[in-house]
């Protein structure tokens, strides 16, 4: 299998050549030094995967695993054209949006009895099964139906045929190495090759990959089969609400020229030069604000190796995303229609 590319060193590589996006240093500097004291807090911990949200299954087991595969397997793209035309689920008596209106559809479905978390399930299930349910709550279905489903049959298949029908097997396969387990998805699936050429390089970001390994990680408590002693490698995940908060937090900038495509709502295709520098970027500044983080604790002699990393800094910056989604509304997040994120 041809190799696949480390996501650190193309994001280093993208920085470096980026035209229209930058890394702003200082910037990087002062999110750190405003994340310092959050950072000891338990939620920032991978306690706060489950305690922050209701939607999260509670259980550590093969069923909470096969949840989390289902979810990453479908973790992408739910912006919407236009702001007030929302697909939204009703789950218990709340509407959710977004991510969650995915969680909420799945675990709706589960009350109602469809096996949707099950490959025996999902391998052979029906477009006319998937729609409805993903129904919706609003006139606007859910981006991308067809896409979703196709993924979700070919996922299926090969877990059937290669591990068993679950993904807790090909956990085991890892032997506790992030690294092994991204190797694994990749090697596998192909809807997780998330990748792109830029400037002649093959690049890439694995969003998808690296969120199911630390979804895992996090549903799994960082425990016995959800150990991993590499997953501090793992790099943020570049979806579109992360180079937006980062822009909104003045540790990346985007050029004027940039900004007006952003703002005119620009639809971007996958592997655009505009799309792969904000992805790239996004990955580069969040591994210097780790690098500031780590270096800030050791100056008071904290070893937080353990407690600070890239998928911990990701999950707070997302979620900080989702709540001041008004202070960010003068920060556009770039659109592409895509199976990666
Ligand atoms: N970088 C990063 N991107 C993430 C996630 C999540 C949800 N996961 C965690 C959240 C809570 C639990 O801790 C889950 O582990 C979804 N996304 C992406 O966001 C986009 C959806 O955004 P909006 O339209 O606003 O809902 C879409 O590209 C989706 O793929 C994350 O954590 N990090």
């Amino acid at each position: 299998m041809e190799g696949f590319p480390s996501p650190l060193e193309s994001a280093k590589f993208i920085a470096d050549h980026s035209k229209d996006v930058s890394v702003d240093e200082e910037g990087a500097r002062r999110v750190a030094e405003s994340l310092f004291d959050k950072a000891s807090a338990v939620e920032f911990g991978v306690a706060g995967w489950k305690s922050l949200h209701e939607l999260n299954p509670r259980a550590a087991d093969k069923e909470a695993v096969d949840w989390v595969f289902l979810v990453d397997t479908l973790n992408f793209s739910f912006w919407s054209e236009q702001e007030e035309q929302k697909y939204l689920v009703k789950y218990k008596d709340k509407i959710y949006s977004g991510y969650w209106s995915l969680c909420a559809a799945v675990n709706r479905a589960l009350d109602e009895g469809i096996p949707i978390t099950s490959a025996s399930y999902f391998a052979t299930m029906t477009l006319e099964q998937l729609r409805h349910v993903f129904r919706s709550d609003t006139e606007v279905p859910i981006p991308l139906l067809e896409e979703r489903h196709r993924v979700l049959n070919e996922s299926g298949i090969v877990l059937l045929e290669k591990f068993g029908g679950s993904f807790l097997t090909c956990v085991k396969m890892s032997e506790k190495s992030a690294q092994k387990l991204l190797h694994l998805i990749l090697e596998n699936f192909p809807s997780y090759r998330d990748e792109a050429v830029f400037e002649k390089k093959k690049v890439s970001f694995y969003k998808r990959a690296q969120i199911l390994v630390a979804d895992t990680w996090s549903v799994l408590e960082g425990k016995g089969d959800g150990f991993f002693d590499d997953i501090s490698s793992l790099t943020i995940f570049a979806d579109y609400r992360i180079p937006q908060v980062l822009v909104h937090l003045k540790a990346m900038k985007y050029s004027e020229e940039l900004m007006k495509k952003l703002r005119e709502g620009t639809i971007f295709q996958s592997g655009d030069k505009e799309e792969v520098e904000i992805r790239g970027c996004s990955i580069w500044c969040c591994a210097l604000i780790c690098k500031h983080l780590q270096e800030l604790y050791q100056k008071k002699g904290q070893d937080m190796r353990e407690k600070i990393n890239a998928v911990l800094l990701d999950y707070y910056l997302w979620d900080y995303a989702r709540d001041h989604r008004e202070d960010m509304k003068d920060i556009p997040f770039h659109r592409v229609r895509c199976i990666y994120y």
